[in-house]
């Protein structure tokens, strides 16, 4: 890995603009990285925030420069070890909670051709596959389940807002609704999500409402357009509302009731969609799609399922899911004509997005505000709405680590890094807060007690002013068989012709109790199943704290253990220190030592010095002479000479004692006899020795060696090493030679021979 990394940005940095506002927040940014089993991936999550990117080899810079690894840092990072449910959790549960809350939301997939938007985005219906989009349908109708009001209540008036019909209005449209309605063809092996997110007012009844918009060409159409699949639809222009809100008008929105109903009007929409097969992906697209789920809400009358007829209460939520088409170079798909057309438009609004982004943080940075190009293509101005109104917005990079995707990567990453800065404006609470009272009981509850209150009918009921004892009914299954009997007794006493005016009372009284009672039942039961799921985990939460305590508690002993060795260690470590602080000490004072003893033998002193120089030039004088003239000295001379002992200057010995030997004269073990006057005189009290000891040396003030040579011409070469004993500090004895003397005696007979 080349150590020449670059952090394109650092996390603090990152989705931070100097003038941040609790009202505003970042976009976000997850980043997927495909599944790639070939070599060298150019993408690898580095860690849950960071992706690291390296480029192939052989690929360099336009100036030849080799390209330095470099790292991202996103929201969150996903690879091939993330499942399609995990994207899901990370990526939109959050959303759903804000399209429950009334607030708005975009979420769009972007990058390269191939790289995994529209799986990671749709999917497919199995377990594993399943994408986003039908699992955040199932989500949304788990989580508004009891709310959701009949078909053809809500309906939108076209311009971009909704409207509610009253109860008689409402019936008869549901009629028209069913006599048009066909078959619906529902997979039932589609897998289904179970999560449900909280958040949701019960105060209000609502209705979803999803619309599905291609964009082609910088062309918008209607997926869900009712004509014939093989033409294609009229396009659609694009309109603002009153509230500058973004909307394309004669855009169907269909009303759904369930997941299942919403599958199938996206499934009804992708065969309308233009995907092909290109070089670079079998399926891909060649449009940005936006699956629009808008979720109409407005206070609910008192008892019943039914919103208020006040169109200035209606709440509405919307979700986009975006699905564009990905950005792609025609060098590598080798695309011409329609393909090729297609191609530049894609990328020509993904520029102009990019363009947006960057008009955006610009004018969060300054306070001179620059107009931002929405209008330069169909879906940045689509997008306005979240940037400029209220919404979270989260972008998911898909990216497909394979090499030669790096360089499209790179930009995507880059483009990607950089919009997380862009801030949009937080959605605000819009939702009527009505004092916790009981929430309305949906109708689904009161068709199943039309049928048992009908056949209550037959037996006459007595006096409209006796009134029933409702105070009882709270058994429901006994609830039926009690108005029976009560009916019974009473039809005895009073003609038939009175029933039906006790029966209507009764009938609405009786209806709104028990369905109350029936939904309170479910409310009931859904909370004991979130009992028995808090009691399970509350066992599984024990049972971990249980093994954690005993873990810690293994963990203090070890540390205990840990903490008495350590003492230990650092007691003998504090010893060890002692002794080595001693051990330099007495080091320290022993080079004292010798240095002092060296600067006595070096001739430190200036006596000494003197004396040594003095002592040397004699030397030099004895060899010169005995060299240069050939023949030996007067013995008298000599004695004076001997280079081992002068009493004018004792200081030169270094005898122990007087009695100890002066000079030691070691002698070779074998000594050539030379037969000659010229020899070496030794003082009288010199002592010989063939076998060097330490303590003759030791209790000698100058030693003198005797080395002989003899060349190949029968010369005999002698020489005599003379050297002071001196003590050494550790208590043996140094030899300084300080002179060589050497006696030569040459062979006549060769000497002749050469002459
Ligand atoms: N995370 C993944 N796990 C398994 N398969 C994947 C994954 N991501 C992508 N694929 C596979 O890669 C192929 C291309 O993916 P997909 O069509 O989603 O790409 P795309 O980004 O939408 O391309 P385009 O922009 O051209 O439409 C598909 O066959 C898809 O099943």
């Amino acid at each position: 890995m080349s150590t020449n990394r670059k952090r394109a940005h650092t996390p603090g940095e990152r989705g931070k603009s100097k003038h941040k506002r609790s009202d505003k927040e970042s976009l976000e940014v997850v980043c997927r990285l495909t599944p790639y089993e070939g070599n060298n991936p150019c993408l690898i999550l580095a860690d849950e925030n960071t992706v690291e990117c390296t480029p192939p080899v052989g690929v360099v810079q336009r100036n030849g420069q080799p390209n330095a690894d470099k790292v991202y840092e996103f929201g969150r990072v996903l690879d091939e070890t993330d499942t399609q449910k995990d994207v899901f959790e990370r990526c939109s549960v959050d959303l759903i909670e804000h399209l429950v809350a009334g607030k708005n939301a975009l979420l769009f997939t972007y990058g390269v051709t191939g790289s995994g938007k529209t799986y990671t985005m749709t999917g497919s219906s199995s377990r594993n596959q399943c994408g986003i989009l039908p699992r955040t349908l199932d989500t949304i109708f788990n989580s508004i389940q009891h709310s959701v009001a009949d078909k053809c209540v809500f309906f939108p008036t076209g311009k971009n807002a909704f409207d509610i019909r009253d109860k008689r209005e409402a019936r008869e449209e549901q009629r028209r609704y069913r006599l048009n309605s066909q078959e619906k063809t529902i997979d039932e092996d589609r897998f289904i999500e179970t999560k449900k997110v909280d958040g949701y007012n019960d105060d209000y009844a609502c209705a979803v409402f999803v619309s599905y918009v291609e964009i082609y060409n910088n062309y918008c159409y209607d997926l869900l357009d009712n004509g014939p699949v093989e033409q294609t639809p009229p396009s659609l222009d694009v309109h603002m509302d009153a509230n500058q809100m973004v909307y394309v008008g004669k855009l169907r929105e269909v009303e759904v009731s369930n997941a299942d109903e919403a599958l199938q009007i996206l499934a009804q929409g992708d065969t309308r969609r233009r995907v092909c097969d290109t070089l670079l992906n079998k399926e891909s697209s060649r449009s940005h799609s936006v699956f629009t789920i808008r979720l109409v809400m407005a206070p609910s009358m008192e008892e019943e399922l039914y919103p208020v007829q006040d169109a200035s209460r209606i709440v509405v939520g919307q979700l986009s899911l975006v699905d564009l088409a990905g950005s792609e170079r025609a060098k590598r798909t080798l695309n011409t004509g329609d393909r090729l057309n297609e191609a530049a438009k894609i990328n020509q609004s993904l520029m102009t997005l990019r363009q947006c982004f960057e008009k955006l943080r610009k004018n969060q940075r300054r306070a001179q505000q620059e107009s931002v190009p929405y209008r330069d293509t169909k879906l940045t101005y689509l997008f306005k709405n979240f940037f400029e109104g209220t919404g979270k917005v989260r972008m998911i990079i898909c990216a497909n680590p394979r090499p030669d995707d790096y360089e499209e990567n790179l930009n995507v990453l880059s483009f990607a890094e950089e919009s997380q800065s862009v801030e949009t404006r937080k959605g605000v609470d819009r939702l009527e807060n009505m004092g916790g009272s009981r929430p309305p009981v949906p109708r689904k509850f009161y068709a199943g007690w039309n049928h048992e209150i009908d056949r209550c009918r037959p037996p006459a009921l007595l006096d409209p002013l006796e009134v029933f004892p409702w105070e009882d009914v709270n058994r429901r299954s006994d609830d039926i068989s009690m108005l029976r009997e009560y009916s019974r007794r009473r039809g005895e006493e009073i003609g038939d012709d009175q029933i039906h005016i006790l029966l209507n009372g009764l009938g609405e009284g009786l209806r709104s109790r028990l369905c109350v009672s029936d939904y309170e039942g479910s409310i009931i039961e859904e909370l004991k199943v979130k009992e028995e799921e808090l009691n399970e985990q509350r066992t599984s939460d024990a049972a971990l704290i249980k093994k954690l305590k005993r873990e810690n508690a293994s963990l203090r002993s070890r540390l205990l253990v840990y903490e008495e060795d350590n003492g230990d260690r650092v007691e003998m470590e504090r010893e060890m220190r002692r002794v080595r602080e001693e051990e330099n000490e007495r080091i320290r004072v022993q080079r004292g030592r010798v240095e002092k003893t060296l600067e006595i033998a070096n001739g430190g002193t200036s006596t000494v010095a003197t004396l040594r120089n003095k002592f040397n030039e004699r030397n030099e004088m004895t060899e010169q002479q005995i060299g240069s003239e050939g023949r030996p000295m007067r013995e008298g001379k000599m004695a004076d000479r001997n280079g081992y002992y002068d009493p004018k200057f004792p200081g030169t010995s270094h005898r122990r004692s007087q009695s100890a030997s002066r000079v030691l004269d070691h002698q070779p073990t074998h000594g050539i006899p030379t037969g000659n006057i010229l020899r070496p005189k030794m003082p009288t009290n010199s002592r010989k020795t063939r076998n060097l000891k330490a303590d003759e040396l030791k209790s000698s003030a100058a030693y003198v060696l005797t080395h002989q040579e003899v060349d190949d011409e029968g010369n005999i070469s002698t020489s005599l090493i003379k050297g002071d004993c001196i003590p050494t500090a550790g208590g043996g004895t140094a030899v300084c030679f300080n002179i060589i003397e050497k006696v030569t005696h040459h062979s006549p007979t060769k000497a002749t021979t050469r002459l």
